[in-house]
């Protein structure tokens, strides 16, 4: 049987990305399913692996972009090398998954500082992959058995989140949602939306009525698909648990609106999923722990959540 290949971006190889991959590579129970590629420098996986007294990874299991000095990185470090590179090994990855030369991209971290010190015109990865893919409509959902969240908006200041909250944007996101929460649930999935505004604006009380104007609609319209969706809920009350048990995904108008409860949760197996690509990209949900780096002691719980769900996904078509 042919085992789905399936590229591991690095990640910011001054973070946890690279030993995260060493351990990813160790694990017989994802070898047994996929065959993991790793998207990145072969000498710097060495270093850490030989810093570590790990052993060294497999060369068949890594793509060696050679995009750094590995002798220049600095554990811990925001550097403009490191964002340059950890952009280089994604680019190549999302160019072989759209020439179908893996079957899906999974990424560990990279740091958007050090991406910025780069130049590189994008905050993340969520807006690299829209660009690079030409997606006409895409969104960050990350999910975990407990609670899966959808984010309207996701990097941007807080200042900027009420100009960006539109009809057309809060329903692709509905859409986007309640079609890979059908696909990974098997039924018809049940979507909460949130309000903006505390108390969900108490009735223009608070903000500039941007749920009755904006969310209110955007729920009716997808209603009206059908898509079982209610809200908005005021948020500070959303997830609390008799919320969360009948719910499978929530709709968030900003990033630490859903992030903030979901890491609360599930900071250990939430796995972070692009929906709307024409191509598989699951990521871990965490960052680049530089307090922790290349000490071994990271997690790779999510890393291999993110694995398992973009092997699961690779079989069908992307969400
Ligand atoms: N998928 C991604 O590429 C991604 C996701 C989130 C944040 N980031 C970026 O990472 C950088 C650092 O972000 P941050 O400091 O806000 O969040 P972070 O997730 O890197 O770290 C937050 C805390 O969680 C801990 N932590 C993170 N991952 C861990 C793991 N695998 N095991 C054990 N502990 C872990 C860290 O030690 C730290 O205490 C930023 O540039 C941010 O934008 C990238
Ligand atoms: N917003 C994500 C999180 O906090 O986990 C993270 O920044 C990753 O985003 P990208 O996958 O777009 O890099």
């Amino acid at each position: 049987m042919t085992l789905p290949r399936i590229a591991v971006t690095m990640g910011d190889p001054a973070g946890v990305g690279p030993e995260l991959c060493l351990r990813l590579l160790r694990d017989a129970h994802v070898r047994s399913y996929c065959h993991p590629i790793v998207y990145g420098d072969s000498a710097l996986l060495r270093r850490i692996a030989d810093h570590l007294h790990w052993p060294r990874p497999d060369p068949a299991h890594v793509l060696d972009l050679n995009a750094i000095n590995t002798q220049s990185v600095v554990p811990g470090r925001v550097m403009a090398e490191c964002g340059a590179a950890a952009y280089r090994y994604f680019t190549q990855a999302i160019d072989d998954a759209l020439a179908g030369k893996v079957a899906a991209i999974v990424t560990a971290p990279l740091n958007k500082k050090s991406l910025h010190a780069a130049g590189i015109p994008f905050p993340g990865h969520t807006e690299i992959l829209a660009a690079r893919t030409n997606a006409e409509r895409s969104c960050m959902m990350l999910t975990a058995d407990a609670i899966t969240c959808s984010l309207v908006t996701a990097h941007v200041g807080y200042r900027d989140v009420p100009q960006l909250l539109t009809f057309e944007r809060i329903v692709d996101v509905i859409e986007l949602t309640a079609d890979a929460m059908r696909r990974l649930r098997g039924r018809p999935p049940r979507l909460l939306v949130c309000g903006l505004n505390p108390h969900a604006g108490e009735r223009g009380l608070f903000g500039d009525r941007e749920e009755e104007r904006i969310i209110v609609p955007a729920v009716a319209a997808a209603c009206a698909k059908p898509i079982d969706v209610s809200g908005p809920l005021p948020p500070d009350t959303a997830f609390l648990p008799k919320y969360r048990k009948d719910c499978d995904a929530y709709i968030c108008m900003y990033h630490d609106q859903g992030l903030i409860p979901l890491k609360a949760l599930a900071f250990e197996d939430a796995v972070n999923v692009t929906l709307g690509l024409p191509i598989v990209r699951t990521s871990v949900d965490h960052g680049t722990a530089f307090d922790i780096a290349w000490q071994g002691v990271a997690d790779v719980s999510s890393l291999l959540k993110a694995v398992g769900l973009a092997a699961k996904l690779s079989g069908e078509r992307p969400v």
